[in-house]
């Protein structure tokens, strides 16, 4: 009996058709993806984002493997729907010739008609075990795809926004509009959000929206082309002619399903447009508001004495009725959409019988091909259909790349902005610190401190004081390289040489080894260390607790972390340590101890504090008092 194609000879087809059409797609991709990269915004974005993937030497070959391996499988995908497409066609002539045969009580043709009949059953089973197979393999190269390029952008993401102590400075540098839409204002709120959810959204969509097939509704770009292309031929060949307005249309279910999905495309993009900047919108939303979350989780100490809770329900609540009216802008723009898509979709089932139909009463076409042009126009619908049905998901592709390029641009203009000049000490006198010209002001242009000048040797402290807001803790900010608000010079030993201690030590998460070795890793200092310095700042009590994970910011008392901060000095041995209050904390008698501890420890080190008390005075050489407006002045103690 005849088959809609040659079985016998399909491998060979089917093989020289995927050699052919996955090379005629890379080099699609290639080239689209270069013009995408190149002239849209959403596409430069991703270039800036995610390109090192696949230029880096150490990443490129991976993957670029990754992407040849996803285009086969998917083209695979494709190539297989397309045969289902045939036998489905032999499977319901089969019947039909069975049935006509069973009528005219022809058993030699019903026989023949069997016999194909279970040859296509065979034939399913085949396909369906190939069809299996490639999804399973398509799901594990398809992860691997996401897990390698999240690790990548993460670690770009991660190493762009700690470098240069961008994550601090970007404070600085305000908001930032999104190419060309002013609307779309990037800034650099919820860095975690974008470095967690963002860039997990943008690894798994890539692969989602270009390669993902799965099976007999293809929903990547790629394999939507491809299988368009597949379908046009195989409904080009089934198609007739069709009159319409009086003229003879050739082949017209070709056009009518190319018109019908072009103008519905167009009209589904005018109405989805607006979701582009809700997406976005909700995303900003909600990590605002989980970030109010954490703030309280931080801050339930303080919130419970204060008895804040009230306030704090109500702060939340007035930021999750954001979200709630963002979100029903959402569902109305989504309901707006979806009756549009879900009725165009529904429309599309009864069109190919629609239009078959009178060739298929006429006798000059087999249920067959009534079975075979339907699921062929469906297929090429649903095919050009991709661009419409997926705008939702690229909603939120683009808001997540928006978000990601608007911490990268925060990133780079905090590295353009102004830093202290710095240089490093001579070799010949490893222990001294110069600053020379520099001068300190607030964002709005306030002056703190005016053409300093100094020098310290080996063992010199000096203390700072000044009234609260006279810009001594920004004088540390300053020298220390965060604060772009500032001039002049400071010559310093390099590296963690110079240690800065802010007024409230900061604990890193983990065990206790972690939080006194800090900055340095834990695995750099041995227990035994560990302990002799704890016995010496006093914390003797916490010498057996090093393996502990706690929330140690909230276990210990801001006395106990100033001591930390003093025990991390005495590991770090820096050749200068500036450290701002860092005894406020304590009693006057731990302060002595504190101090004379880092004198006699580190006799040569230069020590720089401020500081409010004049107990500490004794254990510094120099003062220099901020007198206000940039006014200051320079004394030995006696
Ligand atoms: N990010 C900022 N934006 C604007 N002004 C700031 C910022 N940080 C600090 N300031 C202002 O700079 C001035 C100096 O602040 P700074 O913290 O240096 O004072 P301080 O002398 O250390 O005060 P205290 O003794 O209370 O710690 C203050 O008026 C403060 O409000």
């Amino acid at each position: 009996m005849e088959t809609s194609i040659d079985w016998g000879d399909e491998i060979w087809a089917s093989s020289i058709w995927m050699a052919w059409v996955s090379a005629v797609s890379l080099v699609g991709v290639l080239v689209i993806g270069f013009l995408l990269a190149r002239f849209t915004a959403w596409g430069q974005q991703f270039w800036r984002l995610g390109g090192g993937f696949f230029t880096d030497k150490r990443t490129r070959v991976l993957a670029w493997g990754l992407i040849v391996a996803l285009l086969v499988l998917a083209l695979l995908g494709v190539r297989l729907t397309v045969l289902l497409s045939y036998w489905s066609n032999d499977l319901y002539t089969s019947l039909q010739n069975g049935a006509e045969a069973l009528a005219k009580g022809d058993r030699a043709a019903r026989d023949i008609a069997e016999t194909a009949f279970w040859r296509a059953i065979w034939l399913f089973i085949l396909l369906a075990g190939l069809h299996v197979v490639r999804t399973l393999i398509e799901i594990y190269v398809g992860s691997a795809f996401e897990i390698k390029f999240r690790t990548w952008m993460t670690e770009h993401v991660t190493t762009d926004w700690l470098g240069d102590r961008a994550f601090y400075r970007n404070r600085f540098v305000g908001q930032t509009d999104s190419k060309g839409d002013p609307q779309l204002q990037a800034g650099v709120d919820n860095p975690d959000q974008r470095v967690q959810e963002d860039i997990e959204t943008v690894a798994t969509q890539t692969r989602q929206l270009v390669f993902s097939s799965n099976g007999s509704s293809t929903n990547g770009v790629i394999p939507a082309i491809v299988t368009v292309v597949s379908f046009t031929k195989i409904l080009w060949d089934l198609s007739g002619p069709m009159t319409l307005f009086g003229t003879d249309i050739p082949r017209a279910m070709v056009f009518l399903v190319m018109a019908f999905v072009l103008i519905a495309t167009v009209v589904a993009f005018w109405i989805g447009r607006p979701l582009i900047y809700l997406t976005f919108l909700q995303e900003r939303l909600a990590a605002n508001f989980r970030y109010a979350l954490i703030r309280i989780r931080d801050g339930a100490e303080n919130i419970a004495f204060y008895r804040g809770e009230g306030v704090e329900r109500s702060g939340l609540m007035f930021r999750f009725t954001a979200i709630v009216g963002n979100f029903w802008q959402i569902v109305y723009r989504t309901l707006k959409f979806t009756s549009w898509n879900f009725s165009i979709t529904q429309a599309s089932v009864i069109v190919p019988y629609v239009v078959q139909a009178p060739r298929f009463f006429a006798g000059s076409i087999k249920l067959g091909d009534v079975s075979q042009t339907s699921s062929a126009f469906g297929n090429l619908h649903d095919s050009l259909s991709f661009f419409r049905d997926s705008y939702p998901t690229f909603t939120g592709y683009r808001a997540s790349l928006i978000r990601l390029d608007g911490l990268e641009d925060a990133n780079v203009r905090s590295r353009s902005l102004t830093e202290i000049r710095t240089g490093d000490t001579p070799a010949v006198a490893p222990n001294t610190v110069t600053l020379d010209g520099v001068s300190i002001s607030t964002p709005d242009g306030g002056r703190l401190v005016d053409d300093l000048s100094l020098g310290l040797r080996g063992g010199d402290a000096l203390v700072i004081k000044g009234r609260s807001g006279a810009g001594k803790t920004t004088l540390l900010r300053g020298l220390a390289g965060m604060w772009p608000y500032v001039d002049g010079e400071f010559v310093r030993p390099s590296g963690t040489d110079t240690l800065f201690l802010s007024q409230v030590p900061y604990i890193p998460l983990g065990d206790l080894r972690t939080v006194v070795a800090y900055p340095a890793r834990p695995d750099a200092v041995s227990d035994d260390e560990l302990k002799a310095v704890l016995q010496r700042v006093l914390l003797g009590h916490l010498t057996e607790r090093l393996d502990e994970e706690e929330d140690w910011a909230k276990v210990l008392s801001p006395g106990e972390q100033q001591r930390v901060a003093f025990a991390r000095v005495l590991l770090t041995r820096p050749r200068v340590v500036f450290m701002d209050e860092a005894t406020s904390a304590v009693d006057e008698g731990l302060e002595y101890t504190l101090y004379s501890l880092l004198r006699t420890e580190l006799p040569d080190t230069v020590v720089v504090s401020v500081s409010h008390r004049s107990t500490t005075d004794q254990h510094h050489t120099k003062l220099l008092q901020l007198v206000g407006g940039g006014e200051w002045t320079l004394t030995d103690i006696g």
